[in-house]
């Protein structure tokens, strides 16, 4: 809960500051690619990635040497200045940074320093390791404080990852602690750590975590199938409750196997059923899978425009293909229609496929 009242809510918390947004922008996220700023080859990667993925994200946390914080922070302003296109309300691609744990020694300067330099340029500030909503203000205080001292028009929004046991058990009153709040994404290898399960991947699920068939005719030596569960459906479903009761958008997060591209889009394809709308990419080669997996498929796009055109003014209920449609399964579809929408904005090779549905929503055969 905020400790705000409703009518100081949309106040910036500092003068000079601008005034928060009372709704996040709706921009289509579905790969949060991450680049360690510090390292070269990847920095000379990054201009020409935009356009190309929706989100590029300057990690100067885990994964960045301790001894390369100051170079990749630094070199974070630098990829900025240097590729106008990227970040900003007209970028094609948003320019997100993870900034080091608030209990470390360098995420004080991250913020210090990102936000004049450019700070009219970034998008989110993703801030790992939230425990409640006492990080989120103390983050809200300092980032309206430091827009107000370097002039910015449009507050930077912040995205906290959920990797501690606390962190889950508060997920409601960090999502609802600001209007700063854009979404949530999943850190299942320190949550994983933190909460003393007996995994040592990044993400992903484990054969050992799993359900066995009963044994047939009693034999419970014989041969019984067996279906490996998901170690993340409890604490994703979690999220997505809380990032939809605060209108805030919800995410995967690393998947650890790159070479695993099977398991990887299985991951994210559980995490966009259940409501995610994107998810981490950590190598090049992710960002397809997510594009593709957070993007609706033709078939669902068609069926749903078939169901909103069957429902005429969307009360009552109809039958098609023999299946009973309502408002409720309307809603569904229009989520999917909007959705597609949205994403037909900025990509034109799924617009070119979306479009061409015929207008009676029966399928093309082509796949998104
Ligand atoms: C995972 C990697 C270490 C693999 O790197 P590498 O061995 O160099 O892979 P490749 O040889 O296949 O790379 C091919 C070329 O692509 C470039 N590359 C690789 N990754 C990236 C990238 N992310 N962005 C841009 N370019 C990239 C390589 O430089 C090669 O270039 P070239 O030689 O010129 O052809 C590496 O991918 C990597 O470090 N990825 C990011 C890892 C990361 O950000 N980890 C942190 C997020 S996960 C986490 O923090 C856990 C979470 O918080 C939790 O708690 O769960
Ligand atoms: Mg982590």
């Amino acid at each position: 809960m905020s400790h705000r009242s409703a009518k100081d809510f949309f106040r910036p918390l500092a003068v000079g500051a601008p005034a928060p947004a009372p709704e996040v922008p709706a921009r289509p996220s579905r790969a949060i690619h991450f680049f360690d700023p510090s390292n070269a080859k990847m920095a000379a990667k990054v201009p020409a990635m935009v356009g190309t993925v929706d989100v590029l994200l300057g990690n100067l946390e885990d994964a960045v040497k301790a001894d390369n914080k100051l170079a990749a922070r630094e070199g974070l302003v630098r990829i900025a200045q240097d590729t106008p296109t990227l970040g900003g309300p007209d970028s094609p691609t948003q320019l997100w940074t993870r900034i080091n744990a608030l209990d470390s020694p360098w995420a004080l300067d991250d913020l210090l320093t990102l936000v004049p330099a450019i700070g009219d340029r970034l998008d989110v500030v993703m801030v790992p390791k939230v425990q409640g909503a006492e990080d989120i203000h103390y983050v809200d205080r300092l980032l309206a404080q430091l827009e107000a001292k370097a002039g910015l028009t449009r507050p930077i929004l912040v995205h906290a990852i959920l990797e501690t046991a606390r962190g889950v058990a508060n997920v409601e009153e960090i999502c609802g602690a600001s209007p700063r709040m854009q979404g949530l994404s999943l850190g299942p290898a320190d949550l994983a750590a933190d909460r003393r399960m007996k995994t040592t991947r990044v993400g992903g699920g484990h054969p050992g975590y799993l359900v066995r068939q009963d044994p047939v005719g009693g034999n419970v030596t014989g041969e019984r199938s067996i279906f490996q569960q998901d170690l993340w459906h409890y604490t994703i479903a979690r999220m997505v409750d809380a990032c939809a009761t605060h209108g805030i958008y919800p995410y995967y997060g690393p998947f650890g196997d790159i070479a695993d591209v099977v398991a990887c889009e299985d991951q994210f394809r559980n995490a966009f059923l259940l409501g995610c709308v994107g998810t981490w990419s950590l190598h090049p080669q992710q960002i397809a899978i997510a594009n593709r997996v957070f993007s609706p498929s033709v078939e669902d796009v068609a069926h749903a425009r078939r169901v909103v055109a069957a429902m005429g003014d969307g009360t009552g209920a109809v039958m098609l293909d023999g299946k009973m449609e309502d408002d409720a399964s309307l809603k569904q579809c229009l989520v999917m229609v909007e959705l597609a929408e949205q994403l037909a904005a900025i990509d034109p090779d799924l617009k070119a496929l979306y479009d061409a549905i015929p207008a009676d929503g029966s399928e093309t055969g082509q796949e998104a």
